[in-house]
């Protein structure tokens, strides 16, 4: 039986990180992966979703065209092109993920499911067993149905099997209006789909800031996408032209026929058949691998990283924490991440890019003292040169003027949002960034101006209008 210092089960993200890591610092390392290295980013989630957005996004400025004078055109989509294209971005970036990239970082790769048959064992498929010093859980997770009657049977799509359509469906319902839903309903629409958005709480990605999901719907809605919220799918049947969909929602029971069903509620962590039983490994109330702040499981020989932990469903938290995982495990179990402090953008149009805590969050947390610093991106002449004032750059502030959270709906907010993510992880003010020449006319004005603002609200102060006004007439004095 060999042995390894880290054995890492799952070859996503997090799994790929911790490998690299591990392989870097010298260390026996094996990663076994059931399927092909990459994982949901690579392979159905965030590479292939942004390429289609980039298509999608392509087809809708030449229909938006008038505005700027050139005539607009209702574009050919030519959608079996399209899908190659977004199979060569993932091939584009495969190489870095590949075992071979992995092997030259110094890691071991083995194809085949992984079970624990013990506290430091691991079996491969039944033919090879492995013995480790410590082992990381990287499984991540899988697209959740919810439990509709007839849902299963109608062949929906989920985020898993979307990537493998032939043919763009002409009518197509959209179940959850969080990322995904959001994200490939508005690209689909974009392509030429009729696209029925459908979402059970009262506004599209419930987990921003609330002003964030009504600029999205009204963003969406204007692009003519029907978007239903409040409105859950009670039952789903099979008809001879297409799926029928029974909603309940604000307007009581409506029927709704579409092509095709896109499910996007949510997702579950792939823990099913890992043997954690056998390696006394616990999972939390929802089904996640319970860990630490260090990453640390029951068995404290073993780790686990990335969406199989119910942290953050994300590319970024999942690298991250594969890393600090394997330095954990393999060095001292010092690192932590703040979930407090971590970004994330819907690359849906505009974008939505967020860090931090919401408004609503920061009052539960620091009451009344908690004050909001909203810049309406009218006057930032980027926006008003590309004709799109809609967005808005709203900062979560302390009594101090410390930051919080922020949250930015802005064509580019995914960019805009890393200087503010910096000031958090400092611990700044946001009037610090008003001294920071920033470059004319760029996006980024739209942070510049809010910090700007809140120094020119500092100066308003009476104390310090007593203290200029003091200084001005001793200067007419001399
Ligand atoms: C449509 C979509 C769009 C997304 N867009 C973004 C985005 O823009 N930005 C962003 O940050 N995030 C995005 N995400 C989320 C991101 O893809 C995930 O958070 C990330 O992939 C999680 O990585 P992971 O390593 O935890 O898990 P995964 O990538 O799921 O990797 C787990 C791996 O473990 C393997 N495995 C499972 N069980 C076993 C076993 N028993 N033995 C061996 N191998 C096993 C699986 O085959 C898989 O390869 C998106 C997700 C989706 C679905
Ligand atoms: N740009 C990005 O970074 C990006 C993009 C896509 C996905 N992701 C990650 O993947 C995760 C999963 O995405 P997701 O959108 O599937 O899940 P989600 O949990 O974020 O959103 C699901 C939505 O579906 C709604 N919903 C649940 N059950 C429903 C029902 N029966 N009827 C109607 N609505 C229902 C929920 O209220 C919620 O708004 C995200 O949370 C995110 O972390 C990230």
């Amino acid at each position: 039986m060999r042995g390894y210092d880290l054995a890492v089960v799952g070859g996503g993200t997090a799994g790929i990180i911790a490998a690299k890591t591990a392989g870097g610092l010298g260390a026996r390392v094996v990663l076994v992966e059931r399927r092909r290295t990459g994982g949901d980013c690579l392979w159905t989630g965030c590479v292939p979703s942004k390429s289609l957005i980039a298509a999608a996004h392509a087809a809708q400025n030449m229909r938006t065209a008038g505005r700027f004078g050139i005539a607009p055109v209702e574009p050919q989509v030519d959608f079996t092109a399209v899908m190659s294209n977004v199979r060569r971005a993932i091939e584009r970036i495969e190489p870095v993920d590949s075992p071979a990239a992995l092997a030259e970082a110094g890691a071991e790769v083995i194809t085949g499911t992984a079970v624990f048959i013990g506290p430091d064992q691991l079996r491969v498929e039944g033919r090879t067993s492995l013995r480790f010093r410590h082992a990381l859980i990287a499984t991540g997770s899988t697209p959740a149905l919810p439990p509709v009657p007839g849902l299963a049977e109608v062949e929906p799509l989920t985020s898993d099997s979307v990537w493998n359509l032939a043919e763009l469906p002409a009518r197509l319902a959209v179940l959850g209006g969080g990322p995904i839903g959001c994200e490939l309903g508005q690209a689909f629409a974009r392509l030429g789909a009729q696209v029925t958005l459908i979402e059970g709480s009262d506004r599209l990605v419930p987990r921003e800031e609330p002003q964030a999901g009504i600029a999205l719907s009204a963003a969406l809605s204007a692009e003519g996408i029907r978007v239903l919220t409040s409105t859950t799918v009670t039952r789903a049947a099979q008809q001879a032209d297409g799926v029928r969909l029974d909603l309940l929602g604000r307007d009581g029971n409506v029927m709704l026929d579409v092509d095709r069903v896109l499910v996007a509620t949510g997702r579950s962590p792939r823990t099913t058949g890992l043997g954690l039983d056998a390696a006394g490994v616990r999972l939390d109330a929802h089904g996640y691998v319970a860990v630490d702040a260090k990453l640390r499981t029951s068995n404290r020989r073993i780790y686990a990283a990335g969406d199989v932990t119910g942290a953050p469903a994300f590319a970024h938290v999942a690298g991250m924490q594969g890393n600090i995982a394997a330095t954990n495990a393999l060095l001292a179990p010092v690192r932590r991440i703040d979930h407090e402090r971590i970004p994330w953008v819907t690359f849906t149009d505009p974008e939505i890019a967020h860090v931090g805590l919401t408004e609503g969050q920061a009052r539960h947390r620091h009451g009344d003292a908690v004050r909001v610093r909203l810049l309406r991106h009218e006057h930032v002449d980027r926006a008003i040169v590309e004709d799109d004032t809609d967005g808005f750059t709203h900062v979560v502030l302390d009594a101090k003027g410390r930051m919080l959270g922020a949250t930015i709906v802005a064509p580019r907010a995914g960019e805009m949002i890393a200087e503010l993510t910096g000031l958090l992880a400092r611990g700044g003010r946001l009037r610090d960034l008003a001294s920071v020449v920033h470059p004319y006319p760029a996006w980024s004005d739209g942070v510049w101006n809010a910090a700007v603002a809140e120094s020119s609200a500092a100066l308003q102060a009476p104390v310090t209008r007593r203290l200029t006004g003091a200084l001005l007439r001793l200067r007419r004095a001399r």
